[in-house]
């Protein structure tokens, strides 16, 4: 187990910006996503820390030993890939214990360091089979054993489930979360599907344009975004603008004069705001609803425009009188109203509206 410290790191391809003076650290144990859309700099940070890149400026520190300039295969860490790069004419134990082959380890050591990995993935008993005639979701888990066999202090995986479908998706998280933590690795993962990284990490910096926006937990970044592409880019979001009126009469709540009319929001913890300062109001869709709610002064009127039952909830789209349209989700719906209902009100607490600078 190591920890990772980033600092300062900058790299420029052919005049591109691609990494922007970043720094993070990656605790001891961790599992760490590096998240944001696509072209952010995410896969080419895990390069610079698997060691295939050298920073133009910067460091990159393993347990505070600066490693900026050490070739990938000294670093003690082990990277996976989208694309498995399975052996194809080899049997899934020769695929597992190629890394101890290349590294002369007796042959008993292989035999049975390639069994306890094969067990741990859960594909114990399949090790004679060929790579052909495995599913897709077993070819995943021989990656996961080929990566996990050296035995790495730092694991790196780049969008490791993009080729699986959906359901094999969701097992797969909670099953490579359990194996980092079983294992006590450092992690580090990339993706650039939200959901993945809500439900998998321990904390996650959400990139744009080369740069780090946010830094948290799931549930720091979600409830409090630091700014409306953070708030758009996890989960999705409604997004009003607005300016600042006045302080509510409770601590940490403001009065925003929009086009909807006055709303009551909270701030974030990175903004304190001022009275005529422009911001942005982001609501989730899950938070607006068509029963009342205690002490919330706002209220959204409009046209129903378009539902979409999806069983466990089911989404409207609301036209509101000012012409906004404004998404929202009722969960466990018992029933569901039609599109062309006019003159409906929908209500959100004041929790549930973030005041974010625009
Ligand atoms: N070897 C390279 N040479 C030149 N430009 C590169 C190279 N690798 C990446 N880039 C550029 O650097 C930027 C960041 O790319 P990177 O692959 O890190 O993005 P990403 O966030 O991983 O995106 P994606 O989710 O699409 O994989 C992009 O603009 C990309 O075109």
């Amino acid at each position: 187990m190591v920890s990772i410290s980033i600092r300062h790191v900058s790299k420029m391809f052919t005049g591109h910006l691609a990494l922007n003076d970043v720094s993070l650290e990656v605790e001891r144990g961790e599992l760490f996503f590096l998240l944001g859309p696509s072209g952010c700099g995410k896969t080419t940070l895990l390069r610079h820390i698997a060691g295939f890149y050298t920073p133009d400026k910067g460091q990159i520190l393993f347990d505070g030993r600066d490693v900026s300039k050490v070739p990938p295969h000294q670093r003690g860490a082990a990277m996976m890939f989208q694309s498995y790069a399975l052996w194809p004419h080899l049997t899934v134990s020769q695929n597992v214990g190629f890394g101890l082959e290349e590294r002369k380890l007796p042959r008993a050591e292989i035999t049975q360091r390639v069994a306890e990995a094969l067990k741990l993935v859960k594909m114990d008993g399949l090790g004679e089979r060929r790579i052909q005639a495995l599913s897709g979701g077993q070819q995943q888990r021989v990656a996961l054993a080929r990566a996990l066999v050296v035995r790495p202090s730092v694991f790196m995986l780049d969008e490791p489930l993009s080729n699986l479908d959906a359901r094999l998706r969701i097992e797969m998280r909670s099953e490579i979360r359990r194996i980092c933590k079983e294992f006590g690795l450092t992690g580090i993962y990339v993706t650039h599907d939200q959901k993945e990284a809500l439900s998998m990490a321990d904390r996650m910096a959400v990139m744009d344009g080369g740069k780090v926006a946010q830094v948290g937990t799931p549930m720091q970044v979600y409830r409090q975004p630091v700014n409306k592409m953070v708030a758009e880019f996890i989960g999705e979001t409604n997004l009003i603008d607005g300016t600042v009126k006045q302080a509510s009469y409770r601590s940490g709540y403001w009065d925003v004069e929009t086009a909807s009319g006055l709303l009551r929001g909270r701030a974030t913890e990175t903004l304190e705001p001022v009275a005529g300062q422009p911001v942005t109001l982001s609501i989730r869709p899950e938070a607006i609803s068509f029963y009342d709610l205690p002490d919330s002064p706002n209220r959204f009127f409009g046209n129903l425009l378009e539902r979409t039952y999806l069983g466990e909830q089911v989404q409207y789209e609301l036209s509101t009188r000012d012409g906004h349209l404004l998404r929202f989700a009722e969960m466990n719906p018992r029933e569901v109203y039609d599109p062309g209902i006019e003159e409906i009100r929908v209500n959100v607490s004041a929790d549930d509206v973030l005041i974010l600078r625009r």
